[in-house]
């Protein structure tokens, strides 16, 4: 019995995809359009068994009402909102047209357009200016990470009792141990910071680059 997760080669990694989370052909085309068009941003996007996983989890938890921070060119947004409920809907915050332009156009492709809402600015505006009441069920933080502390802040009061956020990227490639940029200081600070947060249960995934999931209490 091994207690820890396995060294992921690239071999494993495809038949991870490929025994529960094979992109359809509007995620594969998404994939390859965003290599095409931003070939160094392309990294930014979820990967494939995180898509997976989110569409599971929005599917797991009934999700009708969606926030996701950090939308880029789609891939992570495309999968929760495959996984609303059908009168679901997902609010998207990003500060980029160009990226989200081409989010729009996978939106419409999946069919899934009507149910999400994009708002382009600060996400730390863009949230301040939802609902102030407990209300969402899913959250999926994905943007800068020196602003996690805040979207952390202005999300959790938001969240509904047992509604779930998903942080991505709280491994930082594993440089959390030793953070020396300032996006890896952030993220090792605020890994500390909701560790503590009583208002949360959470538990933190080795999936990708680390994903901590918080049930709200
Ligand atoms: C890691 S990418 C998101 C990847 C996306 N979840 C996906 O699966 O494709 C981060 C995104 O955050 C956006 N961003 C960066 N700073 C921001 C800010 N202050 N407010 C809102 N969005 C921001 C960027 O434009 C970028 O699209």
């Amino acid at each position: 019995m091994t207690t820890k997760p396995l060294v992921l080669t690239d071999e494993l990694h495809q038949y991870v995809i490929a025994h529960g989370s094979s992109p359809d052909p509007v995620a594969q085309d998404l994939i390859e359009e965003t290599l095409t068009l931003l070939p160094e941003k392309a990294g930014m996007q979820v990967a494939p068994e995180q898509a997976g996983f989110l569409t599971f989890l929005a599917r797991l938890t009934g999700a009708r009402q969606a926030l996701e921070v950090g939308t880029f060119t789609g891939m992570s947004s495309l999968a929760i909102a495959r996984g609303l409920a059908p009168d679901g809907h997902l609010t998207c915050l990003d500060i980029s047209t160009e990226f989200t332009s081409v989010a729009q156009r996978y939106w419409a492709r999946a069919g899934v357009a009507d149910r999400i809402d994009l708002r382009i600015g600060p996400a730390a505006e863009s949230l301040r200016a939802l609902p102030d009441e407990p209300y969402l069920d899913l959250v999926f933080i994905d943007a800068d990470k020196p602003g996690y502390p805040v979207y952390w802040a202005e999300t959790v009061p938001r969240v509904r009792a047992g509604g779930l956020i998903v942080v991505d990227n709280v491994l930082r490639g594993g440089r959390v141990l030793d953070p020396k940029a300032e996006a890896d200081q952030a993220i090792a600070d605020f890994n500390e910071e909701v560790l503590r947060d009583n208002r949360v249960d959470l538990v933190m995934l080795p999936v990708a680059d680390g994903l901590t999931l918080a049930r709200k209490r």
